[in-house]
């Protein structure tokens, strides 16, 4: 019954033209730190665009569209929560509140892409869509295909062992956000050729040798931030396929994943005071509680590389499969699971995500602030350094 009020309340706040709704001052925005970013007049646009669609677009995506807007325009959530029984009141303002401290440009360029791909999949009138000259991401670091309700995210660098270079970092983050707003029920991440991922790209810190060392590490700080946030914030479920061995940063935000399926070849293991480093990932916060305190310490602390079985009875891996049956078993299970009605799931994800979201944003703050620190340390500069020169390997 209160389903049924919801979606007729809802209706009625979106009709008789459903789209008007959004029809709001406007407001100065600041750039945005993401790579693509939305102008105040892309923004105008989208809201005009909005209006011109011919096909309503569900209470689900108008819920989204209005709760980014208000975070673009006003910020995180700031009033009261409504009574329980003020269905849509509450709707919107849950839908507000669950994108949490989400920087406003940030919120602006995903309203802006929202009404993109609205408007590109309804082709609603003859005007030019905002950003139609814009190219759809292309990516070089990553496959991503999407099929029986499966966005598949594929870290494509096998030579080198799909280690996160700065262009990785980014592609993931615009994957992560397309399929957050794709057709699909699952999102998956996966690994091409022998390993899952060898973590942070050592040569990522080649520069730092080139002066300019605090504004690189400032920089990173802010990318690695921005990176553990989408997977903080990422809706639907996500799933690791963890195809082989698992490095760095790869294990760490796997505590941030819904389901975690292995190869019984795969390892897990997290060097980071062999190199000089600190814990990220939200992993200081997320891998205490998985396993236990002194099983965290192990692994982040003093490097101890767990094999697939003794990260599943930890409780960081969900199932540990043969490596030669794992790909079929695991995609037999996660196009059965893509058949779930997607809200259910979604939902229920948000119902156990939202308690800790603040949590762990606060969490990655600080972790991004200490290894901002710690790049620039001797400590780490040598381990680097070795490794570049080939003195060292894990
Ligand atoms: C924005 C900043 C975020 C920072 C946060 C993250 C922290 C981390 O992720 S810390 C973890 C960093 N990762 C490592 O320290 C792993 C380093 N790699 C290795 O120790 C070995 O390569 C590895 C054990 C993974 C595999 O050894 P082998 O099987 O012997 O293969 P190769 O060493 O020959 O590797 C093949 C090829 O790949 C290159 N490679 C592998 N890993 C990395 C890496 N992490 N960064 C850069 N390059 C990597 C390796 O150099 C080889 O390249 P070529 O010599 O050109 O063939």
């Amino acid at each position: 019954v209160a389903m049924a009020h919801l979606v007729a309340g809802l209706a009625r706040c979106w009709c008789p033209s459903p789209l008007q709704v959004i029809n709001f001052p406007v407001v100065q925005l600041h750039m945005s730190l993401m790579a693509m970013r939305a102008s105040q007049k892309d923004f105008e646009n989208a809201m005009n665009q909005v209006k011109l669609l011919k096909k309503d677009p569900g209470n689900e995506v108008k819920l989204k569209l209005y709760a980014l807007y208000k975070q673009a325009t006003e910020g995180p959530c700031n009033t009261p929560k409504p009574g329980v029984f003020d269905l849509i009141s509450k709707a919107k303002w849950d839908t507000w509140s669950a994108l949490g401290s989400l920087p406003k440009e940030t919120a602006r360029q995903n309203y802006v892409d929202l009404v993109s791909s609205l408007s590109s999949s309804s082709k609603s009138s003859g005007q030019v869509e905002p950003g139609a000259d814009r190219k759809p991401p292309g990516y070089e670091t990553l496959v991503v295909t999407s099929e029986d309700g499966i966005t598949k995210i594929m870290l494509n660098r096998p030579t080198k062992k799909n280690a996160m270079n700065r262009q990785m970092y980014h592609e993931i983050m615009l994957a992560l956000e397309a399929a957050s707003k794709d057709d699909s029920r699952i999102t998956v991440i996966t690994g091409n050729g022998d390993y899952y991922s060898s973590g942070n790209d050592l040569t990522n810190f080649t520069d730092m040798a080139s002066g300019k060392v605090e504004e690189l590490a400032k920089n990173s700080a802010i990318l690695l931030r921005n990176f553990v946030g989408c997977f903080i914030d990422f809706p639907k479920p996500l799933v690791a396929v963890v195809n082989g061995p698992a490095v760095g940063i790869s294990v760490t935000t796997l505590g941030l994943f819904d389901a975690v399926y292995s190869t019984d070849r795969a390892t897990f293991h997290t060097p980071f005071s062999h190199l000089g480093q600190s814990p990220e990932g939200c992993s200081s916060y997320t891998f205490p509680r998985i396993m236990s305190p002194s099983k965290a310490t192990e692994m982040l602390i003093f490097g101890k590389k767990l094999t697939a079985r003794e990260a599943c009875a930890q409780g960081l891996v969900t199932e540990v499969f043969p490596d030669s049956t794992f790909q079929k078993e695991v995609w037999t299970r996660l196009k059965a699971y893509a058949k779930l009605p997607p809200n259910a799931m979604r939902i229920s994800k948000e119902v156990i995500r939202n308690k800790e979201k603040e949590k762990l944003h606060a969490i990655n703050a600080e972790e991004c602030s200490v290894l901002q620190e710690r790049w620039l340390s001797d400590e780490c500069m040598n381990a680097v350094m070795n490794f570049l020169s080939r003195k060292a390997k894990l």
